[in-house]
């Protein structure tokens, strides 16, 4: 296979499935679920998904660079690796979704949906992933980075989301974050149906959600951008040199999460307010029936605020900055 993503997007099975160069073996599973073994032993057993948000487009322009990197044999390659495109026909069409958000079905969601090519996918991503990492043995690291775009601006353009996990995360673990040229490290305080949810809990995967910029059309992306998360991806496909970190990311935790419970909702924020802007104690933000949403903390910051999500979905969520947040392994 010379090109993944043209192959996922062309939507044909290959007429080649599998193969191997000097350095790896491939084996394609299915529309955009590609697996690579090194030839060498490995420790690490790595999962990096994109496109699970099909307008979310520079992240699966750098993974697919890479890809051809490894598939040519340019680079050799070090974990065994699991590459997700996440949405095939979103893709495709170059949408968020189809008819539903694949990123609310994951840990079984999908069985409460209606049947849906998003339901379908969760599903088989989920298949897909499991297979993955019970193929190895336990003693191997599990991480999995889902890479995406947000809909706004920001004022950290580069974060990450990381999911709700009974134990510490490993210094190593975000110490790529701040490589990666993360701003900005968000950390859930409840379960959900991501995907990174989905890795955490069910397998024990270091697990984030990478934002990178703001989503932009295929071809259209400032890639220079996203250099060091390129340079920190390549560090772990391909055993390069991890780039010197700059500052490190801010800390903030959920405080609160603002649901579109029903058809009737209003949220008081213009569609120019960018992702973590502060709002102070007592600000209503949204109201959903008899629903009020305010501030609660003496300032809070506002996450993803989206009025048009599906009634029952996220539609924002509250932080609070916690440099003191110290889940860390060995603190
Ligand atoms: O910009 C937005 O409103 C959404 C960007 C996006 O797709 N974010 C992910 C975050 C997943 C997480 O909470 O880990 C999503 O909403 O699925
Ligand atoms: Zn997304």
């Amino acid at each position: 296979m010379r090109d993944f993503l043209q192959q996922t997007l062309d939507g044909n099975r290959p007429v080649i499935s599998s193969g191997r160069n000097t350095h790896l073996s491939w084996q394609w599973h299915d529309d955009g679920i590609l697996e690579l073994t090194p030839h060498q032993s490995t420790s690490m057993a790595l999962v990096v998904s994109a496109g699970i948000h099909g307008n979310e487009t520079a992240p699966v322009e750098i993974l697919n660079a890479l890809t051809t990197s490894l598939l040519n044999g340019e680079k050799p390659l070090m974990p065994r690796l699991l590459l997700i495109l996440g949405n095939p026909p979103a893709l495709r069409a170059g949408k968020r979704y189809v008819r539903c958000d694949v990123n609310r079905l994951f840990g079984g969601r999908w069985q409460q949906y209606e049947d849906t090519s998003e339901a379908r996918r969760a599903w088989r991503l989920e298949q897909a992933m499991e297979n993955f990492y019970q193929a190895g043995n336990n003693e191997e690291v599990r991480w999995h980075l889902d890479l995406h775009t947000a809909i706004r601006g920001s004022y950290h353009p580069r974060f990450g989301v990381l999911p709700l996990n009974q134990r510490p995360w490993p210094e190593d673990f975000l110490g790529w974050m701040a490589a990666a040229g993360l701003e900005a490290l968000v950390f859930h305080r409840a379960p959900g149906g991501t995907f990174t949810h989905y890795s955490c809990e069910h397998f024990g995967a270091l697990s984030c959600t990478l934002e990178l910029g703001k989503a932009q059309p295929f071809g259209e992306n400032d890639l220079t951008q996203f250099s060091a998360a390129r340079n920190a991806l390549a560090a772990l496909l391909f055993g390069e040199p991890l780039p010197e970190s700059g500052e490190t990311p801010r800390r903030y935790r959920v405080s609160q999460q603002i649901t579109r419970t029903n058809e009737h909702f209003t949220l008081h924020m213009s569609a120019e307010t960018l992702n973590f802007t502060a709002f102070p104690q007592g600000t209503l933000l949204a109201e959903a029936g008899d629903k009020r949403y305010y501030v609660q903390q003496a300032r809070e910051y506002v996450l993803f605020p989206n009025p048009n999500v599906a009634p029952g979905l996220r539609a924002g969520l509250m932080l609070v900055e916690d440099n003191q947040h110290n889940e860390v392994a060995g603190n």
